[in-house]
Parts: structure tokens; C-alpha cells; sequence
């Protein structure tokens, strides 16, 4: 038998995004109210005869029917299917270029305007098999030519049998009468197209599903714009992250799986076995058990500052990059310190309770104004440095401790020692990062060096912190006002109670974990994360990334970029530069860069290349990941 292979691809909702008569409608009924009115029932009618629930013919003249088109309306329609083409499509023209002679389009639509558009792709209009319109001789369009066998019963089988095609005959399609090629027996294979409109019905019968012609391209190995179809790129959604992050995976064509709250790191393990991107903010564990579990993961965004949470070092051993936002939510955590420092100065919310109690106590004792106030800040990063900006502004005096050194900026004044700064502040608030050496680097030694009287604030991480001591100092009375985000154990999710010594002790402003919980931050980071995240699939940029070397890339145009990641070993690059040599690929471009883990080299080339070369890339001794992109 031959192995020649066509295809036969339907247009509504598959070459176009659109059902053609959808749109017909929005063009030929002016009143909107009206025009809503018949658009739903011509969608309904669609989907009955797309179901198969009704006769298609039925289906087809009452569409008409409610539509009294005109020939008038044929141009206007044309011109807006013609910005309507799948994506996928337009992006594969060079397909339809190498197969016009084996690509057919069997519509139930009509000629008039399917000619027209999908010519715009190269397909013959030969090639073309649809209905017809019939007019009046106003050129009102009052039916369709009952002769044409896509208005039969199995229309679409028995229009392709008459074609006498010899070869494999695969059909791509969205609707029921897509499928009825192959129960009738004429397709090898149907493949239910759902980048524009899933059917179940439709989509449970599939040979297999192709969310973009990438994927058929892909399975079928066709010639494809994209060197990975961007459906197989499954990310894992965890921890209530913001839904515009959500949409852009969709919008990108990854398959998205959200779940709302953290996961244990068993349940962890099972769940990630095919994911190739994982989303978490500070509550999931990505520990080296987690990530063994995960053969096909490339990315993990930390949608947070944090990254402690995350097993750097196995990642990065394992070439698997690491985003987070390291500023997405600073004014946030900025904004609640600033307020939590006025409130603990003036003991609100010890008075609020009790007026809430009926108790009226008006007095200024114990109540003070933050001007002028030292405020220490321990930890002069993104989160520490803003707030200084922010309190100078308030008229308080600000004295920063960093283990490494930094500009100070404004009037603040830099402390040698954390003990310097320990004894001379008024309120004392930590901002440093989550390293595991910070583990209770406040602790009773630290409280002793403290004034009588401080304030103390621990929006940074739980585990620099111990919890024992403090509750001790606030309990003497020592720490006059405590403000504490951040616990060495919080609850996995909102069920889950919280425990912790420092419940219903005096002026103790107690926070679930909130400092950046604000819309604005969350909204920023599922901006920017995201695009980090997505940046890196389509060209490799890693850019701003926690544990890669960072390298911010061109954008590919006419080349394909060969990407490699291996340890970092002394010969690699010479290595690879032997392999591309040996196979005669001319370099374009060439971008290396190390860390103390791994090398980071991208190669972009003529894209006319020896493809067995990716092969070869794989196999240097010391490749950690390879991979094409185009
Ligand atoms: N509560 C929240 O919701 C929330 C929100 C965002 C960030 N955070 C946490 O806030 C902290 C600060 O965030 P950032 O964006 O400013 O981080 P950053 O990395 O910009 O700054 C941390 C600073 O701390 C310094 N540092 C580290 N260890 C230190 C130590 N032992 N003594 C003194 N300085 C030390 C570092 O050198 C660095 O300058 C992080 O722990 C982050 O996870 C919490
Ligand atoms: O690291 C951070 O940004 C904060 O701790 C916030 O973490 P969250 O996203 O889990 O609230």
C-alpha cells in the first residue's frame, strides 16, 4: 500500500477561529439586540448539527434562514475571516506550502468565502470541496445548492471517496461530520482540532487530540514552525497564584493544571512526573525528592522573594532554572512594616480590643510618635533599603546592619556589627533573605543586647527567629510591641489552625504570612513571573534567574539556537564547537556563561543544518540538558 499521506482539514472553528455564518451574522443583522438574539441561535444550531444531534441540512437552512444575507455582505465577511485564521495556521504556512498537493479542505461551509482564505495559506482551490450559496436576483441569499453531496448524510465521507485518494488519509477537524470520515472508513486517522472550541463529544471519539497543528505536526513528523508544540509544556499551578498568570500559560498554549493550595511532598512527587514547569510561592517544599520525581522538569517559578523553599542546588545540577520576583512585592511588605510600626508605637491594637470590650481608655502613656525614633533595619536589600526610604521620609532616624556592604541611602547610617545595631535602635525590624544560616540569628543573646522597651518586627522568614525568646522578652515586657508575619512552622492552608507561643501575648500584631499578600503585588508578580518563565521556553533567556548564569539573548530570527547546559568542566565549549564543525553548521552567534555549577552555552545556527548534530550535543560527557529551538 502507499504510504502517501493527505490531509483533509474542515475550515469553521479549525482553519479559521471562527464559525464563518457567527460571523456573517455580526455583519448582515446591525441591531445588536437583534444580532445577539440570532447569534445564539445560530450557535445553537450549529452545535446540534456539529453534535450530530440534528440533520446537517436542517441545521444549515435554518441558519440561513435567520441570517438574510445578502451577496453584499460575502466581501465584508471575507475580510474579517481573513484576520481570523487559527494561529497555529498562520504560523505553519511553510507547511502548507510543501503539501499543497496533498492538502484538501472539506467544509460544510461555503465556497464563496472559504476560497478566499484559505488560499491566503497557498491550498488550491481545486482543492477546495464546499457548498454554494443560491441567490435571488436581489442577491439575497436564500439557500444552498441541494445537490452538493456535503449536504448527504456522511456528505464529507462520500465527497473524499469520490476523490479517490490513494495513501493515508488523515483528517483534521473540530466537528461531529469530521469524525464521520472515519467511522464511515475512509480516514486512517481523525484528529479532533481544540485550539478554537473543544467538543467532548467530538474529542472523545479522536484518533488523538491536537490543541494546534503543532501538535499534529509534531506527532505526524511534519515539517513545524515550532520545535516543541507548546501543549506537551504542562505547568503546575500551585498555592492560590494570581489568575493572570494562569492566563498566560493558557494564552501561550502550555497545558495548565491549577491547584489552590500547597502540596506535601509526597503528593508532591506524584503530581510531577510530567510537569515541565512548576509555579509555587513560599509554602511548597521543591526538595531533591520532589525534584527526582520530575524527568521532565526545565523550570520553576517562585511566584515570591523567597527562594529558600527550593532545592537551588539540585536544580541548578539538574539544569533546571529557577525564577522568583524579587520586587514585585517590596512596597507591599514596605507598606505593612511602616504601618505595623505606628500601630505597635501607639498600641492600637491593644486599645482597640478593649474598646471593643466597652472599655474607654484615652491616654498618651506608652504612646509615641515614630519621628525621630533609631529603627534598625537588619537586612539592607531590596525590602530593607526601600523601607529606609520610607521611614527618613516619616523623620525617623535609620541605622542598617547587612553582611555585606551596601550604599546607603538617604541619611541612613550603616552599623558595623549587628550588636551595634541591636543596642541603639528603638525598633528593629529584619529583612534579611531565608538562607539556612540565618536559623535563629535573633535569639535571647541578641533580645539581651536590645533596649528596654523595643519594638520588634520579623517580616522576613520564621526560622530567623527564636520563637521561645521572644515570646520570652515580650512576656517581661522587654519588647514593648512585637509585629511577626512569619513563623518557623504556618499552616499548609487556611483549614489548618495556628499554633504558636506568641499567641495572646500583649501589643502582638500577629499576621498570616500576608506582607506581600496585596492585589497589586500579586497581580505584578503573575506579570512578571510568568513572562520570565515563558521567555525562557521560546528562547533560552535566563536573564534575572536565581541559579542560572544569566544570560539575556537576542531574539531568533532566520537561525535555529542550539541550547546546552553541562558542568561546568574545563573543554565543553570546544566540544561542542568540534561537533558543529564536524557537521559543517555555520555558528551565527555563540553566548556562553558559567556559575560555580554549571555552563550555560547557546549557538545559534543556519537553520539548514544536519539535525542528527542535537543528537551528538547530548552525548558530550558532562551535558546535564540540549535542546533545539526554533
Ligand atoms: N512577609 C512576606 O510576605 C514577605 C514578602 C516578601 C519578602 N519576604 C522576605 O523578606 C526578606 C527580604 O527580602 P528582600 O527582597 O529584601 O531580599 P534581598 O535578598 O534583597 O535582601 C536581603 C538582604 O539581607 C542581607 N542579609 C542576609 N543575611 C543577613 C544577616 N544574617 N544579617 C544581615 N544581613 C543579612 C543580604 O545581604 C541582603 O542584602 C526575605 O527573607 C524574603 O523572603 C517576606
Ligand atoms: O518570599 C516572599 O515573597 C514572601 O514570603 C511572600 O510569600 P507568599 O507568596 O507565599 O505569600
Amino acid at each position: 500500500m502507499s504510504t502517501h499521506k493527505h490531509f483533509i482539514i474542515d475550515f469553521d472553528s479549525t482553519f479559521t477561529k471562527v464559525e464563518a455564518l457567527d460571523a456573517l451574522c455580526a455583519i448582515c443583522v446591525p441591531d445588536a439586540q437583534q444580532r445577539q438574539k440570532v447569534l445564539t441561535e445560530i450557535q445553537r444550531l450549529t452545535d446540534l448539527g456539529m453534535e450530530g444531534e440534528i440533520p446537517l441540512t436542517e441545521s444549515l437552512e435554518k441558519r440561513l434562514a435567520l441570517l438574510k444575507a445578502n451577496k453584499s455582505h460575502i466581501n465584508d465577511l471575507i475580510e474579517h475571516l481573513r484576520g481570523q485564521i487559527s494561529e497555529s495556521f498562520k504560523l505553519n504556512k511553510a507547511f502548507f506550502e510543501a503539501y499543497k498537493e496533498d492538502i484538501y479542505i472539506i467544509s460544510n461551509g461555503f465556497k464563496e468565502f472559504i476560497v478566499p482564505i484559505v488560499a491566503e495559506l497557498g491550498v488550491k482551490p481545486e482543492h477546495v470541496f464546499a457548498n454554494s450559496f443560491v441567490y435571488d436576483q436581489d442577491g439575497n441569499i436564500i439557500g444552498f445548492d441541494r445537490d452538493n453531496v456535503l449536504t448527504q448524510n456522511q456528505g464529507k465521507a462520500k465527497q473524499i471517496k469520490s476523490l479517490g485518494l490513494e495513501g493515508e488519509i488523515y483528517v483534521i477537524g473540530d466537528g461531529f461530520t469530521d469524525y464521520e470520515i472515519k467511522e464511515a472508513g475512509i480516514a486512517d486517522k481523525f484528529y479532533a482540532f481544540t485550539e478554537n472550541v473543544k467538543r467532548d463529544s467530538v474529542v472523545n471519539k479522536a484518533d488523538h487530540v491536537t490543541p494546534s497543528l503543532d501538535e499534529f505536526l509534531y506527532v505526524n513528523k511534519l515539517p513545524s514552525a515550532l520545535s516543541y508544540p507548546k501543549n506537551r509544556i504542562k505547568v503546575l499551578v500551585l498555592e492560590g497564584i494570581h489568575e493572570h498568570a494562569i492566563n498566560m500559560f493558557r494564552q501561550e498554549g502550555y497545558n495548565v493544571e491549577v491547584i489552590a493550595g500547597a502540596l506535601e511532598e509526597d503528593e508532591l512527587c506524584e503530581k510531577i512526573h510530567d510537569v515541565s514547569i512548576i509555579c509555587i510561592r513560599s509554602k511548597t517544599q521543591l526538595t531533591a525528592k520532589a525534584i527526582a520525581a520530575a524527568p521532565r522538569l526545565m523550570a520553576v517559578g517562585a511566584f515570591c522573594i523567597g527562594t529558600n523553599q527550593i532545592d537551588l542546588q539540585t536544580c541548578t545540577e539538574r539544569g533546571i532554572v529557577v525564577f522568583n520576583a524579587p520586587y514585585s512585592n517590596t512596597r507591599s511588605v514596605v507598606e505593612m512594616a511602616i504601618g505595623e510600626i505606628i500601630m505597635l508605637s501607639r498600641g492600637i491594637v491593644e486599645k482597640s480590643n478593649r474598646m471593643h470590650n466597652g472599655e474607654w481608655d484615652k491616654s498618651a502613656k506608652g504612646s509615641n510618635e515614630i519621628r525621630g525614633k533609631k529603627l534598625g533595619i537588619v537586612g539592607y536589600g531590596n525590602i530593607g533599603s526601600q523601607l529606609s526610604v520610607l521611614a527618613e521620609g516619616l523623620g525617623m532616624e535609620v541605622y542598617f546592619y547587612d553582611v555585606v556592604d551596601k550604599l546607603a541611602l538617604g541619611n541612613a547610617k550603616v552599623c558595623n556589627t549587628l550588636e551595634e545595631l541591636l543596642s541603639l535602635a528603638d525598633i528593629v525590624t529584619l529583612h534579611v533573605d531565608g538562607r539556612p544560616d540565618n536559623k535563629n540569628i535573633i535569639g535571647a543573646k541578641e533580645f539581651d543586647m536590645m533596649k528596654e522597651g523595643v519594638i520588634f518586627l520579623n517580616l522576613a522568614r520564621g526560622h530567623v527567629v527564636e520563637i521561645e525568646a521572644l515570646a520570652q522578652n515580650i512576656k517581661s515586657g522587654k519588647i514593648r510591641g512585637a509585629a511577626v508575619d512569619v513563623f518557623p512552622y504556618e499552616p499548609k492552608n487556611n483549614q489548618e489552625s495556628f499554633e504558636s507561643a506568641l499567641k495572646g501575648l500583649p501589643n502582638t500584631l500577629l499576621s498570616p504570612h500576608i506582607g506581600g499578600s496585596t492585589e497589586e503585588a500579586q497581580e505584578n508578580i503573575a506579570q512578571y513571573v510568568p513572562s520570565k518563565l515563558i521567555d525562557y521556553v521560546n528562547t533560552g533567556g535566563s536573564y534575572n534567574s536565581v541559579n542560572f548564569p544569566n544570560l539575556q539573548l537576542p531574539a531568533l530570527r532566520n537561525a535555529h539556537r542550539l541550547i546546552h547546559i553541562h558542568r561546568n568542566v574545563p573543554g565543553i565549549l570546544a566540544k561542542i564547537n568540534n561537533a558543529l564543525a564536524e557537521n559543517n553548521i555555520n555558528i551565527l552567534g555563540q553566548y556562553l556563561k558559567t556559575n560555580e555549577t554549571i555552563g550555560y552555552v547557546i549557538t545559534d545556527v543556519d537553520t539548514q543544518y544536519n539535525r542528527s548534530v542535537t543528537k551528538e550535543l547530548k552525548q558530550i560527557p558532562d551535558t546535564i540538558k540540549s535542546r533545539a529551538l526554533y
